[in-house]
Parts: structure tokens; sequence; C-alpha cells
């Protein structure tokens, strides 16, 4: 039997299991929906929990039947091991496919005629819809040709997947991953682990792998915690969406730095000049600073009217309320209560000085909602919420200069602004400094409200009222609910304090270093993967490298580096090192291109290059394969649907067939972010300086 049809057999029978397992859980969940509403409250929900984790497993097994099985091992002591996107058993519980993930199945990327782990020989297999359409061989005795220099494996696979059209949405690399690669996939997941890689080197897709073996390695506390990944744009995250879940995973919380925050969205844009400002680490100083300006003392008694009696608040009780709220600690919204409580207690005694009531409950509520009381109580210890306290700082020049002297005149001119005009994305970190020093608790009772009221209106709706639950007990059960039943991924995104087991961030190299401290805060553990590259930076490569750029975090660093560039024709990735030297700017990470294409590079006005590129497109993969981007920093507006227009920092991290660039890009780090995106052909349009 030749190797194809031998292949197919064993492709058919993996196929075939992962049918009959999704034949299984669809017979469940037509019995569970069968039983329809019946039942009391709590059977109902158990159902529904139970129908939710079929729907998952039905879809979990959908988004892995593209090329299941990824490739065969055979061991020295003649043992087969078939590797496959997830693991399969047969109802014998024999394996049929190992997980990639799983340790066994680590020669099938690392292994070498040189360090041959083993084996014989590896084999991968390239399927279409079920179909074997191909299978390569490599053979690891020691006497196999050593490979030549960038050390590939799986060649012919990795190249006709690197050659084939771009659809819009980046794909999987499980069965091609190199060497250099699966390491740091692998690598453990301790500590801070920064890659730096320079454009095409893989540094997104492995990121990606590595959360989805990570998932695999750690299954117990990471479905309790989490995974979080964070990139730079909402096209960045649609652009890599479907990778997880065509590896069996995905609950896993996606977002931007600017999504990060629970209820704000950035609505404006700063300049460069502001969001640079607004990202400097003594924003934490400030933060305080101006936490602490809505702490004031009592600088003289104040008389108060209670039931027709005239007492007096002290600056002493103020002070001794705010003592106790210091020792007291946490959050300023929280501490907040045990100064008022005191405050309102040292009235009580003085209202018992001035008549001869005797202490009773109801006087403590008098006092407390006396509106003088609250008003003086509130001044001194001013309850707030992030946005209130910034937009006020903002508004506020002559506080700002108080509040922030670091600051030069010139730059907290470019802050201010009045109130209301919303956010920026650059603001996101300034509020989560607040939002930590404030703690959310009047952001947390406006939830437990619109709860309450929300369930009230449910309960006069189905007309349960005369006592049989109460609203509070229906609230309750919601909020229990909320809390445990809901997937984690949406338990952790509506929280801003939730602790993620780990964070992945790509793109890296643009976050401020007050960004870095809002990541830092989610992850207590610092088991981190950052992915980036400092020679696409806009505004340059720091001096002092990753560990600059890091701050706090780079204690806990290791720095792996990629160099095999995959998307980029070797000859425009030569023009765009040229055109960073021609700006006297040596690339810290220059990277070799494993791939040449044919007239890569060339000039032509906008349309024509259009036309001529579409005409490429499709002789090359067919009626309306491929796609281009016309990049530009006033990007035209083009109605095709395989062209996209964008500007330079829009563009980054995704990829095209063709990339035409329409005018000059003036920042180095952005012009090389785009000259770098295609993995066909670079256009520039006439009068375009590189
Ligand atoms: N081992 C591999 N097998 C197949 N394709 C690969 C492999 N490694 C990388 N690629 C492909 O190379 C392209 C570039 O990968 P990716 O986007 O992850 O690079 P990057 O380093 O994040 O790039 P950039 O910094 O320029 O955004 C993608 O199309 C990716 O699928």
């Amino acid at each position: 039997m030749d190797a194809l049809s031998e292949e197919q057999g064993y492709v058919d029978q993996a196929y075939a299991r992962l049918d009959s397992l999704a034949a299984g859980y669809s017979r469940k969940l037509t019995e569970i929906r069968a039983q329809g509403g019946r039942g009391n409250p709590e059977e109902l929900f158990q159902r529904d929990s139970f129908a939710a984790d079929y729907e998952d497993h039905l879809a979990r097994l959908s988004h892995v039947e593209h090329q299941l099985v990824l490739g065969r091992l055979d061991a020295e002591t003649g043992e087969v091991e078939h590797i496959g996107r997830i693991g399969l058993r047969d109802e014998n519980r024999n394996v049929i496919l190992l997980d990639w993930r799983a340790p066994q199945a680590e020669p099938f990327y690392q292994a070498t005629a040189l360090n041959p782990q083993g084996m014989v020989r590896r084999r991968h297999i390239q399927s279409r819809l079920r179909k074997v359409v191909s299978v390569e061989d490599e053979l690891l005795t020691s006497d196999a040709e050593a490979t030549e220099n960038l050390n590939l494996t799986g060649e012919g696979a990795l190249m006709a997947s690197l050659g084939s059209a771009r659809q819009g949405h980046m794909s999987d690399i499980v069965a091609t991953i190199q060497v250099e690669q699966d390491r740091i996939i692998r690598a453990d997941s301790t500590g801070v682990l920064v890659v730096q890689g320079g454009p095409g080197t893989g540094k997104t897709a492995v990121a990606l792998h590595r959360a989805a073996y990570l998932l695999y390695a750690h299954r117990k506390r990471l479905s309790r915690s989490g995974v979080l990944i964070l990139g730079p744009s909402t096209g960045f995250l649609s652009y890599i969406s479907r990778v997880l879940p065509s590896l069996g995973e995905s609950d896993v919380v996606s977002s931007t730095v600017s999504d990060l925050l629970p209820g704000i969205t950035p609505t404006r844009e700063d300049t460069p000049a502001a969001a640079d400002v607004k990202g400097r680490t003594v924003w934490a100083a400030i933060a305080k600073r101006a936490v602490n300006y809505l702490r004031r003392p009592l600088k003289k008694p104040v008389t108060i009217r209670v039931n027709s009696h005239n007492i007096r608040l002290t600056p002493d009780m103020v002070a001794a309320g705010q003592a106790r709220a210091r020792r007291h600690g946490g959050p300023h919204n929280a501490a907040r209560e045990a100064y008022a409580r005191t405050v309102v207690e040292e009235l009580v005694q003085e209202y018992l000085t001035v008549t001869d009531t005797e202490n009773q409950d109801w006087l403590l509520a008098d006092i407390a909602s006396n509106e003088k009381v609250r008003r003086e109580v509130n001044l001194r210890w001013l309850p707030a919420s992030p946005t209130w306290l910034l937009e006020h700082l903002y508004a506020h020049p002559n506080l700002l200069a108080e509040l922030a002297p670091e600051l030069s005149g010139s730059e907290r001119a470019l802050l201010a602004r009045p109130r209301g005009e919303g956010f920026t994305s650059a603001d996101i970190p300034i509020l989560d400094e607040l939002a930590e020093l404030l703690g959310d608790a009047p952001i947390q009772e406006q939830i437990e409200d619109t709860l309450e009221a929300y369930t009230q209106a449910t309960l006069s709706g189905m007309d349960l009222g005369g006592g049989i639950v109460t609203a509070k007990m229906l609230a309750d059960r919601q909020r229990q609910a909320t809390a445990s039943h809901l997937p984690l991924a949406e338990r952790a995104a509506a929280d801003r304090t939730w602790a993620y087991g780990h964070v992945v961030v790509d793109e890296a190299q643009e976050l401020s270093p007050l960004a870095w401290r809002m990541v830092a805060r989610r992850v207590p553990s610092r088991s981190l993967t950052i992915v980036g590259d400092l020679d696409q930076r806009s505004q340059g490569a720091p001096e002092g490298g990753w560990r600059e750029l890091l701050g706090p975090l780079a204690s806990h660093l290791t720095e792996e580096v990629l160099t095999i560039s995959y998307r980029t024709p070797a000859t425009v990735l030569d023009e765009a090192e040229a055109a960073m030297n021609r700006r006297d700017i040596k690339l810290h990470h220059p990277v070799n291109a494993v791939r040449e294409v044919e007239n890569s590079l060339r000039t032509a006005p906008l349309e024509t290059a259009i036309e001529e590129e579409l005409e490429f497109l499709n002789s090359e993969f067919g009626p309306g394969q491929g796609l281009i981007a016309v990049i530009s920093n006033a990007p035209p507006h083009i109605d095709h649907p395989q062209v996209h227009t964008m500007t330079p920092r829009e563009s980054k991290g995704l990829e095209f067939d063709s990339v035409i660039i329409h005018g000059t890009i003036e920042e180095p780090g952005d012009l090389y972010v785009a000259m770098t995106r295609p993995t066909q052909h670079l256009i520039l349009t006439p009068g375009t300086e590189i």
C-alpha cells in the first residue's frame, strides 16, 4: 500500500471517531432540549448548564475539523504515533491521535537529524476536506542529510502554507511549527517571557499556540483563573480570533488595553505628544496625590442643627475619623465608611452631652441622614469615581499644576479639556491607576441597584409577588448565577480586579510604561508571554531595550529571539532594512527571509497597481481570492472586497498578499511596519519616498 492510501485509512478512522463523539453530544443535547421548561428552577438551571456544556463540546469538535491529523512519528523501537490537532481515543481508550501539545508529541516539532530524540522518521500529512493530498517524510537517522542553514522542518508543507492566498483571518501553524518556535511555545510558564522577533517571524502565531499549550499543560489552574490576550486593535483581535478555536481552545479573554477597563470606552484620540505625557509612570504618584486631595482636614468647628439642638463638628472629630479610615486601609471609597462611621459616632456623643436623650438607634440614623452632616462629612473625604476625578483634573489647570509638578507647563497644557468630552486610549491606564486607589464601590452599588430594579420588574411581570419569593431573594440568585455560572471568560472580562493565570501581550513594543503597570496588576503571578519587535515601535526602539520598556516587570524577564521571517519576500525585507539605514537607523534585530518571490518590489500608480495586483491574485489563487492593502497616512476610499485601506498603525500585526504604499510615511517604525506586511508584492506609488 502506498503512503497516501495508508494514511488515508488512518485519517478516516480519526474522522469517524470525531463524528461519533459529535453524534453522542448531539443526541444528549436533543434529549435535554426535549425536556423543555419542566421542573423547578434548580432543575431548569442544571439542564441549561448541561446543554451549554454539550454545545461547547460540539463547537470544539467542529472547529478542529480542518486538518485533524497533522502527521506521524516513527520511533527507533518501531512504535508509530499519529499527532493530531486534539487528542482522540477509541471506545476502548486506545490512543488514535496524540494531542500536539502532549510531551510525547514534542519530537514531531523538535527532532532533527542531528538530534533525532529516538525517532527515525517524521511524516507531515496534508489533507483537504478529509482527503489526504500529500505526505512528506523526513528521515531523522544520523546519516540523513543534515538540513541546510535555516534548519526548517516539514519544508514542503511550510512553503505551501506560506505561499497560499491570505484569507483576512490568521490561520494556525500547528502542522508546521518550527524548532525555534516550538521551544518558545513549550517554555515554562513561570516569569515573564519576552519574545523579540522581526516582522513575520511568527511572534503572533507563537504567542497564540503558547496560550493553547499552557491551557493544555496547566488546565486545572488556568481553567479557574483564565488567560488574557492583549492586542493592539479590535481589527487585529478579529484577525487572530480563529486561531485558538481551531486548536480546540476558546475560553480566553481577548482585549485591547483601551477596552480593559469595564464600562469605559475611549471615544477620542490624543496627539502623539499628549499620549506620550499620559503614558509616563509619574502618573502613579499624581494619582496618589489626586486621591489625597479628596481628603482634607476640617479647619474650624462647624455648628449643625439636629432635631432642634445645635451640635458641633470639630477638627478633632474629623481627624479621628480620617485616622481610623487610614488604619482600616483599603481603597479610598471603601475606607470612607470607617471614617464616616467614626465621625457620626462622635457627633452622637456630642448630641448626648448637649441633650438629656438616651442613646438610641434612631439617633445614629437621624444624625447620619442629616443633610448638613452628610455634606460636611463628604467634603472631608469625598467619594469619587475614577472618571469624575480625572475629568476634574483635566478641567482645572491650577489643580493639575499643584498635583502634577513633574509635568512642565506645556505638557500640562496638552491635557487641558472641559468635562464631558470623553476619554482617549491613553487615559485608560490613568483611570485604572485611580480605580485601584479609589476602589469601585460606587460602581458596585450601581450594579446592585440595577440588578434589584431589574429583578423587581421581572417579579411583577411574572406576578409572583405575595411573599413567595422576594425581589431580594431573586436578586441574590441572579447574583450567584452571575458569579459562578457564566463562562469564565465573561466573568473575567467584566471584573477589573480579576487576577489572570497567564497574560499574553502582542505588539508589546507599543505599550506605554503606565500601561505596563495596568497589565502587571492583572497578573499577580507574573506569568506573562510578551511578544513584539522593538524595531517596529512607532517612536523608535528605546536605548535600554525591553528592560527599559517593561519597568518593574523586567526583574522577572527571560528574553528569546526569533530570527527567521516566514512572511515577507527576501527582496522586500532587504529594502525595508535599507530604508531604515537611509534614516540612520540600524535594526536591532534583522531577520533572515525563508522565501523569495519573483518581482516582489516595484513602483506603479495607485489605480494601475490595484488593477495589476487583482489580476495577479486571480491568476495565482483563483477568482476573488487573496487580499491587497493600500497603506497610507490618508487612506483613500476604495470599494472592492479584496482591497483594504488603512493607516500604517492600523496595519500593525496584519498581513496581505500585496501591499501598496501610497504617500510617504514619516515615522521610521511605521514605515518599517508598512513595508513588511506583504507575502507577495510591495508596490510604491510614484512620489512615495522610502
Ligand atoms: N511555522 C510556521 N508555519 C507556517 N506559517 C508560519 C509559521 N510561522 C509563521 N508563519 C506565518 O508567517 C506569517 C507571519 O506570522 P506572524 O503574524 O505570527 O508574525 P509576527 O512575527 O507576529 O509578525 P509582525 O511582527 O510583522 O506582525 C503568518 O502568516 C504565519 O501564519
